[in-house]
């Protein structure tokens, strides 16, 4: 008897599995972290390999720890950091390099040349919805192609292949170079500067200016529907995977956003805020990027519009790992809980330029308006303003676009079990902030395109049905407060620009 469906959620930190029951409740979980490589300032990799083996021992470690086998899962369903990208051989399954992290600058140039070439930083907006940035795959794929030796002329050979991350486990998990499929969904491909919005096909002409032979890009399927089996040596052997989502839009998915007007805020590594707007392909005017928000199946494709922010709870990370202020994430809120306020520091973590609305790569990071009174726990409690900030220039952003100003919002991911972090947004935004009662919406996205695809879960309105809210913050600051302390964010977001020049 199947009675549940699994998710792998391979993370820009951590590689998880979870399996979820009917009522979309968690039923287990395994989690395994893995290496962020820094090999010089403003690059990010990771080791394409140590994340495969990842992925096979939280499928085995999930089912395990919920004593089930394969028998019980009707599908699997995959999400993923986005954006990073990898080359490997198709006949070996080696990569030819480290994934290139979302979160790495080492493009800048490429983005900066291919501008020049007409039109700035929109010269693609119009066809695929971004800006030109060094966040997305298009620039890092010609980086690797440029700079790993053979690897263009082996690329043109048709030996090897692209894929972001859903690509990379999908076809491992389906028998690697013994018939692995190679295939992406387009809220993977919506990343990559390479899909056309409107048809969901690869752009030839892109792909062409960036020196990519389209021989090397996946196929682009729905969201939901079956890629392919398990491959026999694997814990879920047999299991059809029939879910892809990027993991924003699986987590868009998993809160029950389906209508147009709907939105979430999700608080990992970075934040990643998605409005879904319906069948309607919306344009930002406001520095918001527009994305497939899901495709299920045959039905027509949805969009939405994104505000990204690159560095929110990686700064915690950053706190922990290299000022070794922190032991753990969670300490942030006692230290931040020592003092009434920032005591007028505020902290820009532009560690990879800043994304949305800004989408400056000449910025770095600063903490401004530093006085001998500043301690420990005004530093804290800047650190987590900050994500707080950047939400809400994202939102007034979204309002500006959208027209419509949000009246709530709803929140996910490892930073919202922060009590202060979730009252000061909520206060920043003056609307309420609201938890769901499963808060791994990632994961739980995910699952839901793999279950509608075969049948577990029979419409959106099953996914609708078991969403259920677990808590509330309501504003509490006074309006004057509430402007002035914004004010000065952005008045210390200024103090970051500019910083990176072409001599750098
Ligand atoms: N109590 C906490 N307060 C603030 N930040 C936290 C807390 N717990 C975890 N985090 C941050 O949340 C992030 C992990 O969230 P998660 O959603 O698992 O990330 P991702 O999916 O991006 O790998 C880390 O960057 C960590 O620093
Ligand atoms: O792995 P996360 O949750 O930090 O998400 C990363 C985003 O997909 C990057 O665009």
């Amino acid at each position: 008897m199947t009675s549940y469906v699994a998710a792998i959620d391979q993370g820009t930190t951590s590689t998880r599995c979870m399996i979820f029951n009917h009522e979309g409740r968690v039923v287990s979980v395994d989690q395994r972290e893995h290496e962020q490589i820094f090999p010089k300032a403003g690059w990010v990799e990771h080791n394409a390999e140590e994340i495969w083996e990842n992925t096979r021992r939280v499928a085995a470690g999930a089912l395990a720890k919920a004593d089930l086998t394969a028998r019980d899962i009707a599908a699997v369903g995959i999400t993923n950091q986005r954006e990073t990208a990898l080359v490997w051989d198709r006949r070996t399954g080696k990569p030819v390099y480290n994934a290139i992290v979302w979160q790495d600058t080492r493009t800048d140039k490429i983005v900066t040349d291919l501008g020049n070439l007409g039109g700035g930083q929109e010269r693609y907006r119009a066809k695929v919805g971004l800006p030109l940035a060094t966040y997305f795959s298009g620039p890092k794929i010609k980086w690797i192609l440029d700079n790993v030796e053979g690897a263009r002329e082996k690329a043109e050979a048709g030996d090897l292949i692209f894929g972001n991350m859903d690509t990379w486990v999908l076809w491992n998990m389906t028998g690697g170079p013994d018939g692995g499929v190679h295939v992406t969904d387009p809220t993977n491909a919506s990343r990559t500067m390479l899909m056309d919005l409107d048809t969901l096909q690869w752009d030839a002409e892109i792909a062409g200016e960036m020196g990519i032979p389209l021989s090397m890009l996946p196929e682009i399927r729905s969201s939901s529907e079956e890629y392919g089996k398990v491959r026999e040596k694997g814990a879920l052997a047999g299991v059809p995977i029939a879910g892809i989502l990027g993991d924003q839009q699986a987590a868009t998915f998993g809160q029950a956003c389906l209508s147009p007007g709907e939105a979430k805020n999700t608080y990992g590594t970075g934040n990643f805020m998605l409005l879904n707007t319906g069948t309607e392909k919306v344009m930002s005017q406001n520095g918001l990027l527009t994305t497939v928000c899901y495709k299920i199946g045959s039905n027509d494709t949805v969009y939405a519009l994104e505000g990204s922010i690159a560095v929110t709870g990686s700064l915690v990370q950053w706190l922990r790992d290299n000022l070794g202020m922190i032991t753990t994430a969670a300490e942030i809120e006692e230290h931040a809980r020592s003092v009434e306020d920032n005591g007028g520091a505020y902290f820009v973590p532009a560690f990879s330029g800043l994304f949305a609305p800004y989408w400056r790569s000449d910025a770095r990071g600063a903490i401004v308006g530093l006085t001998r009174f500043v301690n420990k726990g005004h530093l804290a409690r800047a650190v987590l303003e900050a994500t707080a900030f950047q939400s809400r220039e994202v939102i007034d952003a979204m309002n500006a676009d959208s027209g419509v100003p949000l009246k709530s919002l709803k929140v996910d991911g490892g930073m919202v079990v922060n009590e202060l972090l979730m009252q000061f947004q909520a206060d920043i935004l003056g609307v309420p902030v609201i938890r769901p009662v499963v808060n791994e919406t990632t994961a739980l996205g995910a699952a839901y395109a793999a279950g509608l695809a075969v049948g577990f879960w029979k419409s959106e309105d099953d996914i609708r049905t078991n969403w259920a809210q677990d808590k509330q913050w309501d504003p509490a600051m006074d309006e004057s407060r509430r402007e002035r302390e914004y004010r000065n964010w952005k008045k210390a977001v200024t103090k970051t620009f500019d910083w990176v020049s072409e001599e750098d």
